[in-house]
């Protein structure tokens, strides 16, 4: 599945912060969005997310236009799954039936052999019973991509995954996703500062001041 961001703009109140930004995500690509604090990468996520309505411009998922007539189209933002900067997890929940908690209420059979895998995978096997409060910051943050990865959707959006990780754990939440990407033909938007982990993506993609460079 494609994500395709034609001429976005947005403003907060009468500053406008993003000037008319075109940026494809192909299938099977990630795409590595860097730029300096406050020039609009997590503003543009929320928007190709379905989170935030663009004063202007067009996103397509696949064919589907993500907003119509200034609001978001829920099937097209179905498809899209978003790794917020603050890791929201849901609190009562513990690590595992975070990732398995869209199944449990849509009544889907979920798959905890898969949830298993992944938890694995952000080295957070042994802690899939403990709450989110009892959680560092970091494995917060993995427990988030490995929840966000969990639903297979076709479009990930992450805001900063790797920002409070080690070289190592950063590396590997990276591998994760680029193979989210390869593998299941998915898009991926990776916010990030992290120049060591750039040369797992498939394009790098800079932000300054609402354009791109
Ligand atoms: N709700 C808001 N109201 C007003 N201005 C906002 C709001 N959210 C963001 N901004 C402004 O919009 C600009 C872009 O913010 P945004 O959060 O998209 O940047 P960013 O590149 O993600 O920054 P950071 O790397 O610090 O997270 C900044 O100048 C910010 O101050």
């Amino acid at each position: 599945m494609t994500a395709v961001l034609h001429d976005i703009r947005h403003g907060y109140g009468d500053v406008e912060v993003l000037h008319g930004i075109d940026l494809d995500l192909p299938a099977g690509h990630l795409v590595a969005l860097l730029g300096p604090s406050g020039s609009g990468k997590t503003t543009l996520l929320a928007i190709a997310g379905g989170l935030l309505t663009p004063t202007a411009g067009t996103v397509h998922i696949n064919e589907s236009p993500l907003y119509v007539r200034g609001k978001v189209d829920r099937k097209a933002a179905g498809n899209t799954a978003y790794v917020l900067q603050a890791s929201a997890l849901i609190g009562f929940l513990t690590v595992m039936d975070n990732l398995l908690v869209r199944d449990i209420t849509t009544g889907k059979k979920p798959d905890r052999k898969r949830a298993e895998e992944l938890l694995d995978a952000v080295d957070l096997a042994a802690k899939a019973g403990r709450y989110p409060s009892q959680l560092s910051g970091g494995e917060r943050q993995r427990a988030a991509v490995a929840a966000a990865l969990y639903t297979q959707a076709p479009v990930i959006l992450a805001d900063e995954p790797t920002a409070a990780l080690d070289r190592e754990r950063g590396r590997a939440v990276m591998e994760l996703l680029a193979a989210h990407a390869h593998d299941r033909d998915a898009a991926v938007l990776v916010v990030t500062h992290d120049e060591r982990a750039l040369d797992l993506a498939d394009r790098v993609v800079r932000i300054e001041d609402g354009r791109l460079g």
